[in-house]
């Protein structure tokens, strides 16, 4: 049964990448995906943002939605203070299995803790099984008609607090102008929009940030 191309990406970090290196990892996957096969990682380029909004943010607990093959995960999680966690839903089994591998090759699966099922079903659990009180951060980089639901679901389960920060992935392409529409017109979110361009290619995209105003 010949391989997915999410094997393959496995494959070349697991030949190429420096075992428990999360920095390699990440430049490992970005090469073999401008050089070989494009994939929907953040990236390098909207990666630098995702890395200065986590360190604005500092968080001790951040929710990451969409972890496919783990690349913001071990780019966000090699971040964390200590003691701090990032908490990655996925619903595909097979791109759950491949992040699972990545993350502990990276070796920040002791930051990481991967929630195999769907963000509808997981948010609601996170207080009372995962023990959330608040979250810090939030990175939304499923499927982006989910964006503006799991925001909404956040607020009504409590989980987002005066400060919590929010980045949203996609917003120009594939695009996401339903949330886009939502935070701007909301009075309880302060955004900001960052111009920045598809992973691996030169077309135009851009990430929001909206901090969560209480
Ligand atoms: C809905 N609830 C979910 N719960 C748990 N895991 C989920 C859920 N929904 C999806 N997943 C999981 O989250 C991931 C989904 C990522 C979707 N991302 C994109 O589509 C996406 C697309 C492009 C893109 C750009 C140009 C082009 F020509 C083609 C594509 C670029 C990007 O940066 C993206 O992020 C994963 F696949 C899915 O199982
Ligand atoms: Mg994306």
């Amino acid at each position: 049964m010949n391989q997915s191309k999410e094997q393959r990406i496995l494959n070349f970090v697991l030949q190429n990448a420096v075992r428990g290196d999360p920095c390699s990892v990440v430049d490992t996957i970005d090469k073999y995906c401008s050089q070989k096969e494009w994939a929907m990682n953040v990236g390098d380029e909207k990666g630098k943002i995702l890395d200065k909004t986590v360190e604005e943010a500092n968080p001790s607990v951040a929710l990451e939605l969409g972890t496919y093959c783990g690349y913001s995960a071990v780019r966000i999680s090699r971040l964390l203070k200590t003691g701090a966690r990032l908490l990655t839903v996925e619903f595909n089994p097979e791109f759950a299995a491949i992040a699972k591998q990545m993350i502990e090759f990276a070796g920040v699966q002791d930051k990481v803790k991967l929630l195999e099922g769907p963000s509808e079903e997981i948010i609601p659990q996170l207080k009372k099984k995962y023990e959330v009180d608040t979250l810090d951060f939030v990175f939304l980089d499923h499927w982006k008609d989910r964006y503006t639901p799991d925001t909404i679901l956040l607020q009504e389960c409590n989980l987002l607090r005066k400060g919590s920060i929010l980045l949203a992935d996609n917003i120009i392409f594939p695009g996401a102008p339903d949330f886009l529409n939502y935070v701007r017109k909301s009075p309880h979110f302060q955004c900001t929009n960052y111009p920045s361009h598809l992973e691996y290619m030169q077309v135009e995209d851009a990430m929001e940030k909206a901090v969560f105003l209480g």
